[in-house]
């Protein structure tokens, strides 16, 4: 049984271990964070490709560095993080329902009630490291829709499974799963 997978984007080449989620499935462990040149290669790559846009918005936490590097690139002087939870600071969260593939739990993501505001009439860019089953996509949209937004685009650094069948979201690379054989 392979242990790893090899994944390139750009000039940048890690090699992923597979992990087991369930008794069935492993997925290739991709975790950007702390990793400088994944993230800046990445970013540069797909930051021509994004349509016009007001706002990044991202959830928390392993989109955070990708939103950061490639709103840097477009000259945005903000982005929005969607929490995984509601903190004691925000006002007025918007909160929506969640199913991560990597923890198999329910998880919440949540918009603060002042960046619901900022973005209110505005053109957004949803974006993260991986889209896989489409879930936080679809929570973060439901947040972006209730805050009064419009999603103008969704991009990711990988398309895991089926989601690089989607046409409508832009992605550099694919990401296989790999079934319990
Ligand atoms: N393969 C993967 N590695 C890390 N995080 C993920 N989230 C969804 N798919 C993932």
């Amino acid at each position: 049984m392979r242990n790893s997978y090899t994944l390139t984007i750009g000039n940048v080449t890690r090699e992923l271990p597979l992990v087991w989620v369930s008794e069935e499935l492993r997925i290739a462990s991709f975790v950007i964070l702390g990793d400088t040149e994944v993230v800046v290669e990445a970013a540069s790559l797909i930051s021509d490709k994004l349509p016009d846009a007001d706002f990044l918005v991202t959830a928390e936490a392993k989109g955070i560095p990708f939103a950061h590097e490639v709103a840097k690139l477009k000259g945005m002087p903000r982005y929005i993080v969607a929490r995984k939870s509601v903190k004691a600071y925000m006002d007025e969260p918007l909160v929506a329902n969640v199913t991560s593939i990597t923890t198999q739990k329910k998880q919440t993501l949540v918009l603060d009630g002042p960046d619901a505001a900022l973005i209110s009439g505005k053109r957004i860019i949803l974006i993260d490291d991986v889209i896989s089953t489409g879930d936080s996509l679809r929570a973060l949209e439901a947040l972006i829709t209730e805050a009064g937004a419009k999603v103008v685009g969704r991009a990711a650094m990988l398309a895991e499974g089926d989601a690089a069948e989607r046409d409508d979201i832009l992605y550099l690379e694919k990401l296989p799963l790999f079934p319990a054989e």
